[in-house]
């Protein structure tokens, strides 16, 4: 079964054409990973796909349904969360509202009594789950890089999407989180939720992902398992340049 798939998806920045007619899909409930040199256009696909900015040409599809062009919040309504490169969280407000706002994406409501006690617990419980509910009534600015990144992850899941995208969960974080990263993944899979990874680290690819897509300039040039993946040559070509 395919979830989220594009058909000829195009995006150029002036003369830069950074999409270019790119098909692709991810497989529905599994660890699905995208990767590609630098710049090959992956953080563009994702805003294609999830309605940040507005393709050229091409189709989006979620689960049959087209989404091409819809507004980011109704591409998360139909269950698709991001997380984005540099992580997006409320450095002054507390951990927990951080988590709380998430739900509300126009930042009516912030007042802790105007909400559900249910919501509350939800958060916590999400917190708890990533690891970081000590931290709840701490600024989210206090947090380490690496921390402020399950935040955002935390905020994202309090949508309860189906489908998860990660934009470089790794990057920048400690080796210990990496591994709490890693683990958290594979279990909310485990539990259901599909995700769709860009990610550098190529360790961390190499061990949660079920199914791979590289990209070579806004191309897919390779798809399949790791083991597949690992010792294509196209993707060794695509990564050293010749
Ligand atoms: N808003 C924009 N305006 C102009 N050019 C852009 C914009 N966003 C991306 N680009 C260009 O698109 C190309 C692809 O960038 P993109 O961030 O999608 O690549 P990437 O594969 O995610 O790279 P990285 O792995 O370094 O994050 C780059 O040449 C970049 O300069």
């Amino acid at each position: 079964m395919r979830s989220l798939e594009t058909v000829e998806l195009t995006k150029a920045f002036g003369g830069n054409v950074v999409l270019d007619k790119t098909s692709v899909s991810f497989r529905h409930g599994k660890v699905n990973a995208l990767i590609g040199p630098n710049g090959s256009g992956k953080t563009t696909f994702f805003n294609c796909v999830t309605g940040m900015i507005r393709p050229d040409s091409g189709r989006v599809t979620y689960g049959g349904t087209d989404i091409t062009r819809r507004t980011p919040h109704v591409i998360a309504r139909a269950g698709l969360g991001r997380t984005f490169q540099l992580c997006r969280v409320f450095p002054r407000m507390t951990v927990l509202d951080n988590v709380l706002a998430a739900t509300r994406p126009h930042g009516v409501n912030l007042f802790r009594g105007a909400r559900g006690r249910a919501e509350v617990d939800r958060a916590r419980d999400w917190l708890t789950r990533l690891g970081i509910e000590h931290l709840a009534g701490a600024e989210a600015r206090n947090l380490s890089w690496g921390q402020q990144k399950l935040l955002e992850l935390a905020g994202v899941l309090m949508s309860e999407p189906e489908t998860v995208l990660l934009d470089e969960p790794a990057g920048g974080v400690n080796p210990a989180l990496l591994d709490r990263i890693g683990g958290l993944v594979r279990d909310l899979n485990a539990e259901g939720r599909t995700f769709v990874i860009v990610e550098h680290n190529m360790d961390l690819v190499m061990s949660i992902s079920d199914h791979i897509v590289v990209f070579d300039r806004g191309r897919p040039i390779a798809e399949g398992p790791p083991s597949v993946i690992r010792t294509d040559e196209r993707v060794l070509g695509a990564y050293l340049g010749v």
